[in-house]
């Protein structure tokens, strides 16, 4: 099946090829979204399209044991670093975290909406029943939408409920003589074997939030209206013969993943971006958009940035029915031996019993993304993957397909972010590896578990920020902070290892998690870390955050350490300088989610102790993990206060790219859910492997003593700096 839309907003539309299998689609310079999940972040339609650069790549199916198994040795201080040595034993961690449940899913929905579709010429074959003519648009009805034409003829090929194991997702299509024509109209089927619906299944998925046109609509209001289905829609069962009538009024969709963003196939027209579409036609070609206004239709869910140009058709495949039942194997054994299985992409956290852990080996698709549109550029990224795909509930309420994620701190930093869908998903819990294939058509042989890397030596020293260096551009923060409206600011160092031989990721990972059970270690495209702060945690429309800030040294002394905790929970300068953090992650929240929030309370790591505020929301409309993320990026704890100054002070005072470091890392998945934290304590591998950068930083406020500052760095730099540099080592 191949599936189009036709889109005639203002605007216009990126072209792209997605095509099963290819190496490389390309440069894409528009935006693929669907309406849903635009639409879920109210009031922030204007950022959608105004990012740079937009990267996709998608590469084949094969899993990539990319070798990475240096070996880690002895870390040598190198001139003026003087990390602790012998540290005593942390305590271990206070949280507990689930990975989150999947929404339910609805058997066999697909959804044709009034206004769409033409009335004559439908053709549906195969396993969808023909749509009633009760619930279209005369025949007559002109091109009042922009969207399509009259005449044309819609197919619906292949769509069909999976078989066990998989859901599937879909989009209809319009061919006509083999070429894709345009069609304005999305049908979404969704099958499951009962196994794999959620015990949540309650409310009809498909539902395309678009808003219905009228008849003697010009479109001149489209895409005003997310969220809104005004007029009735049919739901139509594509497994075969039951319908759903009209459901009146829809204001929401309970999982916007569920909507494709269409393709579109066709020339553009005039300076607003009309696309007009007919056989035959060469690849459409988007100037600009209407003046200078990001435009893009909200209704489907496309969107074009202002300036860009796209040469090339875009075309979605048709998204695979796979009857057979996603796993690959399942291995009983511990997350160690897991994390020795190549180098793969980890998310991984809880002590002991509870421990529970993604990981993935492979790359089914790699997204990368500039900008300060990058958590939307990735997010649609993703969308269209799983708009050619099909999911599946997998063990630990994760839906399949799931994408890691690591993204830069500044918008205009030079590093990438980078969304992963990696071929092989392995869930590990309670002793067990499940491992899936991640997407219908991704596939690979689970890499086998490798021995420990011998320890390699590692030359450390600092990066482009020293000690002195940092010392002073504390006091020059603390001058900014008694003049002007800056109130804090966050500043960081970095040092750099270098190997001669490339790290063992793997033994890395093994040491973070086991000596910071509570926080979450994370692996993702060389960014690798054990970060205490979570940023966004979504499960559905629930969200939560804890705000850290205000930081005080454990000693693993318990009668010492409680003294430290109650001066830390009594500490003006501390709560101050939490309160900026605290309330940064709640308003920004507040814009799209009823927030709460907890009273402040002390969380004790190995070896610091931080001030935490615990922020959970309802969200008003859906949105991933992802798109959460970007709304509440960068907080305070990272950045500062206000968030513009702070930003343009920290990047002048630390006069380098923070490249990933603080910013949000961590996965989604096919639902939507997923968990970010802030990219802390934390490193990069560069240099193919062989270095590796750290990073620690510190909130600055009025009163601030630098060799305070200085010194609670060197405290953030020690859960990895003891990861590379174990005491058990030779
Ligand atoms: C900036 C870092 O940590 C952040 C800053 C903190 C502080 O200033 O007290 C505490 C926790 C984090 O929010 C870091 O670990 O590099």
């Amino acid at each position: 099946m191949g599936f189009g839309g036709h889109v005639g907003h203002a605007g216009g539309f990126p072209g792209e090829h997605l095509l099963p299998g290819q190496a490389v689609v390309g440069e894409v310079e528009g935006v693929l979204q669907h309406a849903d999940r635009l639409g879920r972040l109210g009031g922030d339609d204007g950022r959608i399209l105004q990012g740079e650069r937009f990267d996709v790549v998608v590469v084949g199916d094969l899993v990539d044991y990319t070798p990475a198994f240096g070996v880690l040795g002895g870390v040598f201080p190198g001139q003026e670093e003087n990390l602790p040595g012998p540290l005593v034993a942390g305590l271990t961690g206070q949280q507990r975290r689930t990975i989150a449940c999947v929404e339910a899913a609805h058997v066999g929905v697909g959804l044709h909406e009034p206004g769409v579709l033409p009335r004559r010429d439908r053709q549906v074959a195969h396993h969808v029943e023909r749509v009633p003519a009760a619930r279209c648009p005369a025949a007559d009805h002109a091109d009042h939408d922009l969207w399509h034409r009259p005449d044309q003829a819609l197919h619906f090929e292949d769509v069909q409920a999976s078989g066990t194991g998989w859901v599937d997702l879909f989009a209809s299509g319009g061919r006509i003589g083999g070429r894709v024509r345009t069609v304005g109209f999305v049908a979404v089927a969704v099958a499951a074997a009962d196994a794999l619906v959620a015990a949540r299944t309650e409310r009809p998925p498909a539902i395309f939030r678009r808003r219905a046109v009228a008849g003697e609509d010009d479109g001149a209001d489209i895409g005003g209206h997310p969220g809104m289905v005004e007029s009735p829609v049919e739901l139509i069962d594509g497994v075969g013969a039951e319908r759903v009538a009209d459901l009146g009024a829809i204001e929401r969709h309970p999982d916007g993943r569920q909507v494709m963003p269409l393709l579109v196939h066709g020339t553009v027209v005039g300076d607003v971006g009309e696309i007009e579409a007919f056989d035959g036609a060469p690849p459409g070609r988007i100037k600009r958009v209407a003046h200078g206004r990001p435009a893009y239709d909200r209704t489907i869910g496309i969107g074009l940035r202002p300036g860009a140009t796209v040469d090339f058709p875009l075309v979605i495949p048709t998204p695979p029915t796979v009857s057979a039942a996603p796993v690959v194997c399942t291995v009983a054994e511990p997350l160690e031996d897991s994390l020795r299985r190549g180098v793969p992409l980890v998310w991984a956290t809880g002590a002991d019993a509870e421990r529970r852990a993604l990981l993935g080996w492979g790359e089914a698709a790699r997204f990368t993304a500039h900008g300060a549109q990058r958590f939307t550029d990735l997010d649609a990224g993703f969308t269209t993957f799983l708009a050619r795909t099909s999911r599946a509930v997998v063990s630990g309420g994760v839906t399949a397909p799931v994408a890691f994620v690591t993204t830069s701190f500044a918008d205009d930093s030079a590093t990438a972010s980078v969304l992963i869908v990696p071929a092989l998903l392995g869930v590990w819990q309670d002793g067990v590896l499940t491992v899936v294939a991640n997407a219908p058509d991704t596939s690979g042989a689970l890499p086998p578990v490798s021995a420990p890397a011998e320890f390699e030596e590692l030359d450390l020293r600092p990066g482009t920020l020293t000690r002195e260096g940092f010392r002073c551009a504390v006091a020059a923060a603390v001058q900014r902070l008694a003049v002007g409206d800056l109130e804090k600011v966050v500043l960081a160092r970095d040092l750099e290892a270098t190997a001669s031989r490339p790290l063992d990721v793997s033994a890395l990972l093994t040491r973070l998690q086991r000596a910071n059970p509570q926080s979450y270690t994370f692996h993702v495209d060389g960014m690798v870390g054990s970060s205490p702060e979570m940023l966004a945690a979504v499960d559905g429309r629930h969200v939560r955050s804890q705000a850290l800030a205000g930081s005080a040294p454990v000693s693993g002394d318990l009668t010492l350490d409680d003294v430290t905790a109650t001066r830390l929970a009594s500490s003006g300068k501390d709560h101050a300088e939490h309160a900026y953090a605290a309330a940064s992650v709640a308003e920004k929240l507040a814009t799209v989610a009823a927030v709460r929030r907890s009273d402040p309370h002390v969380i004790r790591l190995p070896r610091i102790m931080h001030l935490a505020t615990d922020i959970t929301g309802e969200l008003r409309e859906p949105a991933s993990a992802l798109a959460v993320a970007g709304v509440l990026h960068p907080s305070a704890a990272v950045c500062g206060t206000p968030t513009a100054l702070a930003a343009s002070v920290l990047a002048e005072l630390e006069g380098f790219d923070r490249g990933r470091y603080a910013g949000p890392v961590g996965w989604l998945d096919a639902s939507g859910a997923g968990e970010f934290a802030i990219a802390l304590r934390c490193g990069q591998v560069e240099q193919h492997g062989t270095g590796i950068r750290l990073y620690a930083g510190g909130g600055i406020v009025a009163g601030s003593d630098p060799s305070e500052e200085l010194a609670e760095t060197a405290r953030k730099f020690l859960p990895m700096y003891e990861a590379l540099s174990p005491v058990d080592r030779p």
